[in-house]
């Protein structure tokens, strides 16, 4: 296949990462607003460890372990960006 060729699936396949996450990021969201309601903190250090360690060993290559968790690392850090600032809004709603 030629380069355009090859970038047309790399366009279809950002839009299939664009809506997964954003619906991830939408996922994370319900979990802030619970976990402010029980009070809890929105970093769950473990949590984070389980899904980059669940992430290696899922990894089918050629992106190597290191790479798979930054990118996951990434992942997550916006997540609990997003749900801090939900957090806040509703704070200053209330
Ligand atoms: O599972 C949670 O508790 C979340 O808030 C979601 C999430 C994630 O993006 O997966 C985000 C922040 C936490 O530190 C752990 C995981």
């Amino acid at each position: 296949m030629d380069i355009d060729g090859i970038r047309k699936r790399i366009d279809l396949l950002d839009d299939v990462l664009l809506r997964i996450f954003n619906e991830r990021a939408r996922l994370a969201l319900e979990i802030g607003h619970l976990k402010k309601g029980l009070n809890l903190p929105v970093f769950d250090p473990s949590r984070e460890k389980r899904i980059f360690a669940r992430m290696k060993d899922e990894n089918p290559g050629p992106l190597d372990s290191d790479a798979i968790v930054r990118l996951f690392e990434r992942v997550v850090d916006e997540s609990r960006r997003l749900e801090r600032i939900m957090s806040h809004a509703d704070e200053e709603e209330n």
